[in-house]
């Protein structure tokens, strides 16, 4: 293992964005792998979060409008914060609502369903919220049998092939993951998005476990909607207010769900009972927006603006290609089924590995201070992130979990999983 190390430290030396993982809050030998679920602190965005503090604390109700950073038009600020990372113009992003409720909002104002062409498109590996809000919108609109899933060959991972086999006129709609949430594989969000087109079928992708770790080139790409939650790789914090993309050509819709933070902000105080839809994405608002879980993405995309989506992406290729190297190389004996795909362009930001005994074996990575996340059935995730983990975290991790197979210790936690797994 020793030779291991000698890289780690080899690529750390090298590492460009290694300055900024003292901006992060990681405890003290700990070994953090779970950022594709929750991100990890800054001091950017604990400062961030301190200023809108204050200015309530100063400014109350003239917050909405004063200060340096009014309330009123935070959810477009951040969206403008945001659009670098998804190749999108600034005014077609937005922060708002939770990814679900931007599922049930986007699909509801862009799934126009007829007769014949009814359909909403998803695959067998959808997160499950997805499949919810996607299913809840059909059965509403009387198509509750309309919903399309497509298969997985290996119950892994999605072959582009055969999604786009599915792709015929009775589809309306369709909602893939840009990464997979267990896998890791990346879609190919272009070419998916061009066989859509050429069928008339609107195309939108989930980012949560893209946005932050892969550049997207979505208005490049035609894609006709996004949505994305902010609290794993954009790391800003439990809860934090998601994102939604909506390609401009598509503005003139009226929104499906209609409140008054999605009115023309000029009449909004009118209060006037007709709608005067905000003319560009602003009208996917809904009700008051959610500021102090806005707050911390105001520091927390400052670092991503100034990092680069780019070099993240170099980065985070490099920490997953190591950690693969070193499965491949040190953990043969030990049953491990590597999921995630190998190549470059098909591998997102975290790394899916098998084992029968999964759960007993991340609980007893957490005990000894590795943190990856466990999903049922039988895998753990790992995800080192480019902006605070370094190669010899990466080195320690799997040091850890070979020394738990080797002597055996996660038999002893179980193979159960916790409430949150
Ligand atoms: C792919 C995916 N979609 C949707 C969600 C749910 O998002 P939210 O809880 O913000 O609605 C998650 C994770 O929570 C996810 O990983
Ligand atoms: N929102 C959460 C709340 C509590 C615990 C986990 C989550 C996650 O985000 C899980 C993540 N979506 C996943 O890919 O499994």
């Amino acid at each position: 293992m020793e030779k291991w190390l000698e890289t780690a430290r080899r690529y750390d030396a090298d590492d460009q964005l290694s300055k900024y993982r003292d901006e992060f809050y990681i405890g003290e030998n700990l070994y953090y792998m779970d950022g594709n679920s929750l991100g990890l602190m800054s001091r950017r965005a604990e400062a961030s979060v301190l200023d809108v503090m204050d200015d309530w604390k100063t400014l109350g109700i003239d917050g909405w409008t004063e200060g340096e950073r009014p309330w009123f038009y935070m959810s477009e600020r951040i969206g403008e914060l945001m659009a670098g990372l998804i190749g999108a113009d600034p005014v077609s992003v937005l922060a708002t609502n939770s990814t679900t409720v931007n599922i049930h909002q986007t699909v509801r104002t862009l799934y126009q369903p007829t007769e014949d062409r009814y359909k909403i498109l998803v695959d067998e590996l959808n997160f499950p919220s997805d499949i919810y809000a996607v299913q809840a919108v059909l059965d509403d609109y009387g198509h509750g049998d309309g919903l399309l899933k497509a298969k997985s060959r290996d119950g892994h991972n999605l072959e582009t092939e055969d999604i786009i086999a599915l792709m015929d006129e009775s589809v309306a709609l369709i909602l893939l993951p840009a990464v997979l949430y267990r896998s890791g594989q990346i879609l190919d969000m272009e070419r998916l998005t061009r066989a859509a087109h050429e069928k008339g079928i609107i195309i939108g992708f989930d980012l949560c476990h893209s946005i932050g770790a892969i550049p997207h080139e979505l208005k490049d790409w035609g894609v006709d909607f996004a949505v994305w939650c902010t609290y794993k790789h954009l790391n800003g914090g439990p809860g934090s207010v998601a994102g939604l993309y909506v390609h401009p050509k598509h503005h003139h819709k009226q929104v499906s769900l209609r409140g008054w933070f999605g009115n023309n902000k000029e009449s909004q105080f009118d209060m006037d009972h007709t709608f005067d839809p905000a003319a560009d994405i602003s009208q996917y608002q809904i009700g008051t927006p959610h500021i102090l879980s806005m707050a911390p993405l105001l520091g927390a995309l400052e670092i991503f603006n100034e990092a680069g989506i780019a070099d993240v992406r170099e980065k985070s290729l490099k920490l997953t290609g190591f950690m693969l190297e070193m499965l491949d190389a040190e953990f043969e004996k030990y049953g491990f089924e590597i999921v995630t795909p190998r190549p470059a362009d098909a591998r997102g930001g975290h790394v899916l590995i098998g084992h029968e005994n999964a759960a007993g074996i991340n609980a007893a990575l957490k005990s000894r201070g590795v943190i990856p996340d466990f999903r049922a059935p039988s895998f753990v995730r790992i995800a080192p992130v480019a902006l605070y983990n370094s190669f010899e975290d990466v080195y320690h991790a799997l040091k850890i979990l070979k020394e738990i197979m080797d002597d055996g210790t996660y038999k002893k936690f179980g193979n159960r999983r916790g409430v949150v797994a």
